[in-house]
């Protein structure tokens, strides 16, 4: 058995669907767990979560939702232990019919003198609701009078805490089903849901936290097969950063990264991916721009090698002129697109032509979609592409929509074009062509702001040079670099609030945020 921080450390990288939890209960139930016992420890655990977060007597009335199933079953354990700590309990049972076990609890209830009703009316001066309706494996949509009676909770305003998942997600691709309870904390059993770390359930969840009910880790890799869905946890991302040099190295053992970005109309993309860039401790940084931002580069960054480029008429970078003796082979990674505008067409070309671990965002996605990501199938060292969801469509027209499934859509993305795909977004969820997906599991939408990306795209080359050497998966720093960059943009909502995160100040906490990260 792993010591208990080792264990909850990897439980908590874990992702499931439906169907993968419900594969591994089943093993736990054969292996001799009675289902009652796991009933009990789970509705216990929440209940003194419960009394930990809404004390007696500041809360004193408090109503359950009791579904059908072992969803309500659990609430209904909760609701006894909270009636027996002095909580005034009102159930809310708008199914009459309950699983066998769910409705011994329901019968034990009801002798305690707790009282139940089938409309949710009498429940709407509590202080507090529990939500225990449905569980995980929900498909069907939510018919009425409940889905009246949820869209009732909406107008009410005491807090609501939800059991596995608010009831009416769909488990695995976060789908409201008609009508889904908006909660205000969400405890999830066990493992984490892969709902729970899509996109359009994040209205719905709240707070989530993890509820362990001691899942053997041999279960769980018995099930999961790679590859897998993972949370990008602080622990995975700390332990990708290339945080300590050895100590005999040299600039150009620590990675040589070139960006090629900007257009005179576009000067800021061009500093603000270089500021990425430069955080990430990349040993040697070479910037190509039009030949006239080079001044503005040059004052900003003292330490990098900017190449000042011919430009066209427009401004935009005509050709690369890299100096004597350097082409696109000599660099360990290649980050390129932000600001670029169309007319660098050629350029992206040719870097696409060359062998060199590339990233590729903004503009450099939009060229890309013009010209075909068949393109990128050629290609024999790694690519990653970093769109948004507007991107994602052109590039990938036929993926299912980035707005829906992400984890579907990313993975169908990376399989297809063969590269890695990092599909932006509150969660951002990363995919390699073998199937393996990563969900960067917090954010802030402080980052929905102007030129955040680029600094995502300089991180991400500066990082990619530095690994080669350290055979680190490509997703894997990918990962990485969305993880760090939003937890830099947590602490830097915390200093200077939601409002207060333009993108040249979240390049300023960098490096702060992995001396809170790293200790
Ligand atoms: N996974 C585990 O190992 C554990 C699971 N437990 C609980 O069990 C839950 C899953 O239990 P169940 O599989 O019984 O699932 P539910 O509690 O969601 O109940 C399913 C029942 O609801 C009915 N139903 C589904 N959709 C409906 C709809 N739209 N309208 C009306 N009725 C509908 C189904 O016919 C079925 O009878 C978990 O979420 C969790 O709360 C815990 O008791 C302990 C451990
Ligand atoms: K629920």
């Amino acid at each position: 058995m792993l010591p208990d921080r080792s264990r909850r450390k990897q439980i908590e990288q874990v992702v499931v669907t439906a169907e993968q939890m419900r594969q591994i209960e089943a093993r736990i139930f054969a292996a001799g767990m009675p289902v009652a016992a796991l009933m009990e420890k789970v509705g216990i655990s929440i209940a003194r979560r419960v009394q930990t977060l809404y004390p007696y007597p500041q809360v004193r009335r408090v109503g359950v939702l009791v579904g059908p199933g072992h969803n309500g079953g659990d609430a209904l354990v909760v609701a006894r232990e909270l009636h027996f700590q002095g909580y005034e309990v009102l159930i809310y049972r708008p199914i009459a019919k309950l699983k066998e076990l769910t409705n011994q609890h329901a019968q034990y209830a009801e002798s305690l003198g707790i009282p139940h009703f089938e409309a949710i009316a009498p429940l709407q001066d509590c202080d507090l609701l529990i939500d225990g309706l449905f569980g995980f494996g929900m498909e069907r949509q939510i018919t009425e009078p409940i889905a009246s009676d949820i869209h009732q909770l909406d107008r009410w305003s005491m807090p609501i805490l939800s059991i596995d998942l608010p009831s009416g997600l769909h488990t695995d691709t976060g789908e409201v089903l008609g009508k889904a309870v908006k909660a205000t904390r969400t405890f999830c059993l066990g493992l984490w849901k892969q709902g729970l770390l899509q996109d359009r359930a994040l209205e719905y969840i709240g707070t989530v936290e993890l509820i362990d009910f001691d899942i053997p880790t041999a279960d769980i890799h018995a099930v999961l097969e790679a590859p897998k869905v993972k949370r990008v946890t602080s622990d995975l991302a700390i332990a990708t950063l290339p945080l300590t040099r050895p100590p005999v190295t040299h600039k150009y053992k620590q990675g040589h990264l070139l960006l090629i970005c900007g257009s005179r109309r576009y000067a800021g993309g061009a500093l603000l991916t270089a500021l990425g860039a430069r955080a990430s401790g990349v040993g040697m940084l070479s910037i190509a721009v039009p030949e006239s931002l080079k001044p503005l580069l040059n004052a900003q960054l003292p330490e990098a090698l900017v190449v000042g480029c011919p430009e066209t008429d427009n401004g935009a970078i005509a050709q690369l002129d890299l100096p004597e003796g350097t082409d696109l082979e000599s660099f360990q990674a290649i980050a390129c697109g932000p600001g670029l505008t169309l007319e660098a067409t050629p350029i992206i070309q040719g870097v696409l032509n060359n062998d060199c671990p590339l990233v590729l965002d903004a503009d450099g996605l939009n060229i890309l979609a013009i010209l075909g990501t068949q393109k990128l199938s050629r290609r024999s060292s790694p690519t990653v592409l970093t769109p948004h969801a507007g991107e994602f469509k052109r590039l990938f027209p036929d993926a299912p929509s980035p707005m829906q499934d992400r984890i579907s859509a990313v993975r169908e993305a990376a399989q297809t074009s063969k590269a890695v795909v990092l599909l932006k977004g509150a969660r951002t969820a990363i995919a390699n062509p073998s199937g393996q997906v990563w969900i960067n599991p917090e954010s802030t939408p402080a980052l929905a702001r102007g030129g955040s990306g680029d600094v995502l795209t300089g991180l991400l080359g500066g990082l990619l040079a530095q690994a080669t050497a350290q055979h680190i998966s490509v997703d894997a720093i990918a990962a990485c670099a969305a993880w760090w960059h939003s937890q830099a943009g947590i602490l830097a909502e915390r200093e200077r609030t939601q409002i207060g995160v333009d993108a040249f100040t979240l390049t300023q906490f960098l490096i702060p945020v992995l001396h809170q990260s790293v200790g």
